[in-house]
């Protein structure tokens, strides 16, 4: 229905243009940037960050209101995906910027539609939105930010900035990794058993939500002190996997429909016998080595060692009538789009644990990197904080 009211707006909103952004352009804007791969000593504010132009006529221009912060971004400050990132990004060098840096990280948004290109239809100035920025853009710890007219929806009404900017990058990995990959939906999720591996951070506490919303019974794994969190968000089991080990706790329950795993490591080693046999049952993680094969590797064959990895898993686990899969961060405005009805509907909560002014980023930094996430991290980017 979202699809069409997108394809609809389009129709018939001819050709809407406003010229108000370009004509008071400024050059440079505030930004936190990076000039080179490292800690945290490598990110810089700068006054002078290149204002965002867009080069594409389905690009629009948003003012950034609030940033979300996300693993990733410890992960890229540190170099990881820059070969591929460097494929993705700008392959013919129109934006003319000589190179990945300065980098700007922060891969939420949550602000309002100062400009819009000549195909953006659905969008006009003035328009208040969210989006998850795919890691080959540059991100929104700035002012503004460049996004895709299909990337970026409107945002919760029910929502201020800063708990808006908490969501999109979650959503749309876990929205991507349930709905596209593991084949959930709201309309065939009731009473489905779903595992989500890593239920107290970012993802998990979304997708926690999703699929109770949608009607699936949820069982949970997260530390013992994030047990009330993730009940008041609606899982129904809870296994604390510092009590032992959690294949031992979880081998009495009841088999799964479909597990989401965040956690990686030794997981897919007893999860999987967790699974139905044979129902199509899913195996979805998000934590794959394909970045760590094409920084290796190079992008061919980067891609072609994941390729045989993720086959040889898939055709092992086929045979004991299980689905294996890789899950990855997809964006799509139209998946915000039904995010954003169940946040109004109250189906759906922000979960942000702590947020820092445009002068603390380097301290937003920190948080997140320390680990132990209970929700999210958000930056919030007033006026008055951006001198
Ligand atoms: N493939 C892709 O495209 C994507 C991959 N990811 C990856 O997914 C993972 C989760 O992302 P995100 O939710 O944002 O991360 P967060 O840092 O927000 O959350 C991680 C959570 O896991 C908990 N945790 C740590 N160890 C365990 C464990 N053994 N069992 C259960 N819970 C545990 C942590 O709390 P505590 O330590 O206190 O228990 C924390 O709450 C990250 O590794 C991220 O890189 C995320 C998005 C996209």
């Amino acid at each position: 229905m979202l699809m069409c009211r997108r394809w609809l707006v389009c129709s018939l909103r001819c050709h809407y243009r406003s010229f108000s952004f370009s004509a008071a352009r400024r050059t440079v804007m505030p930004a936190w940037v990076i000039d080179k791969y490292g800690k945290n000593d490598v990110l810089r504010f700068t006054k002078n960050a290149a204002l965002p132009i867009i080069h594409y006529p389905n690009e629009v221009v948003v003012k950034v209101h609030a940033a979300g912060l996300n693993p990733i971004d410890i992960s890229m400050r540190g170099g990881y995906g820059a070969a591929t990132m460097a494929m993705k990004r700008d392959p013919l060098n129109i934006s003319q910027s000589g190179g990945e840096f300065p980098l700007i990280l922060g891969r939420d948004v949550s602000g309002e539609i100062m400009e819009c290109g000549l195909d953006v239809k659905y969008f006009k100035p003035g328009d208040q939105v969210w989006a998850a920025i795919p890691p080959w853009k540059q991100g929104s710890l700035a002012e503004f930010v460049v996004v895709s007219g299909n990337e970026v929806s409107h945002k919760p009404k029910s929502l201020r900035h800063d708990e808006a900017a908490s969501i999109p990058y979650v959503a749309a990995t876990a929205w991507s990794a349930i709905v596209n990959t593991g084949g959930l939906n709201k309309d065939n999720s009731v009473k489905k058993r779903v595992l989500i591996l890593g239920g107290s951070g970012g993802v998990g506490t979304f997708a926690i939500q999703m699929v109770k919303a949608w009607g699936a019974h949820v069982t949970v794994t997260c530390s013992q002190n994030a047990e009330r969190l993730v009940r008041d968000l609606g899982a129904d089991d809870v296994v604390d996997y510092t009590a032992g080990p959690v294949e031992k706790q979880l081998k009495n329950f009841e088999k799964f429909d479909l597990i989401l795993d965040s956690i990686g490591g030794e997981t897919e080693k007893w999860a999987l016998d967790l699974l139905k046999p044979w129902s199509g049952a899913k195996f979805v993680t998000l934590i794959t080595p394909f970045l760590q094969n094409t920084d290796r590797l190079g992008l061919a064959d980067g891609m072609m060692q994941s390729a045989v990895t993720v086959g040889c898993k898939v055709v092992k686990n086929l045979r004991k009538g299980v689905h294996y899969r890789w899950g990855f961060f997809a964006p799509s405005g139209s998946a915000l789009d039904e995010v954003s009805e169940m946040v109004d509907a109250g189906k759906v909560r922000p979960v942000v644990e702590e947020v820092f002014s445009f002068a603390q980023v380097p301290e937003a930094f920190q948080k997140v990197e320390q680990g132990h996430a209970r929700g999210k991290t958000v930056v919030s980017i007033m006026e008055d904080q951006k001198e």
